[in-house]
């Protein structure tokens, strides 16, 4: 579970994040909305202590991130919004097994790990191919494995369908579905929720680096949004 209590952050004098509590219990599927500078993706760094905020605590099952950074980094898996910053290996294998290496774990545990990520993302073909083969959906379904070879409780993803025709969204979305029905929490950051709206237990919008709304999945809103209707 994923607990942020009242938390504040200032980012280069501006208040990205305005008193935010917010929990993400273990198997939801939560879709963090809002405009460009809204904040979403300021909350989600906040999970595994990539952002530290200067009030307020967030806590991963339990634990205040800032009191167990590794602890945080293995439960909340990250995707971030541009594939290419985290695909550090020249082989899809190789990139897929960079965090478990760092687990030390042996090899065949490591070997166990990659095959059962690349199968998940529907990458299995393509384990031995390199890197810079791959179509921008693949690399997407690629960095996704490399955050679930670590077999995070929670997967992040911000912005996952930027860029990728309908093909490779459908793609995408259906990895994100299959994986929450095993019970991964799945966190969508997006400025445009409609691609995964159907498959969200409950949708939160950021306005102004605070929430502005709450839905859940029988679209009842717990607080509209102020302002113009449009
Ligand atoms: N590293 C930084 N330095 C200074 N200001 C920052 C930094 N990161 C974010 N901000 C500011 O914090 C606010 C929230 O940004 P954030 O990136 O969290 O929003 P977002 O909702 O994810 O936006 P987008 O949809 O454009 O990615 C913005 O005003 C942004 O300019």
């Amino acid at each position: 579970m994923i607990d942020v209590d009242a938390v504040t952050v200032d980012r280069g004098g501006v208040r990205a994040l305005d008193d935010v509590s917010l929990t993400v219990p273990d198997g939801e599927f939560l879709i963090l909305a809002g405009a460009n500078g809204a904040g979403k993706t300021t909350l989600v760094r906040t999970f595994n202590g990539l952002v530290t905020p200067d009030s307020g605590t967030v806590r991963v099952n339990g634990t205040p991130v800032e009191a167990d950074l590794l602890a945080a980094r293995r439960a909340v898996g990250m995707v971030f919004q541009h594939p290419r910053d985290q695909i550090v290996a020249a082989t899809v294998a190789a990139d897929v097994a960079f965090g478990p290496e760092n687990l030390g774990l042996d090899r065949e545990a490591i070997d166990e790990r990659v095959d059962d990520a690349l199968e998940a993302v529907g990458l299995s073909d393509r384990r031995d191919a390199r890197v810079d083969e791959l179509s921008g959906g693949q690399r997407q379904r690629l960095a996704i494995a490399g955050a679930l070879a670590m077999r995070p409780s929670h997967l992040v993803l911000d912005e996952p369908f930027t860029g990728l025709d309908a093909a490779a969204r459908r793609s995408v979305r259906s990895r994100l579905e299959a994986l929450h029905d095993e019970g991964t929490s799945v966190v969508v950051v997006t400025h445009d929720p409609r691609s995964v709206r159907d498959l969200a237990d409950r949708s939160v919008v950021l306005a102004d680096g605070e929430i502005a709304a709450v839905e859940d999945d029988d679209r009842d809103i717990d607080r509209p949004i102020l302002g113009d209707p449009e």
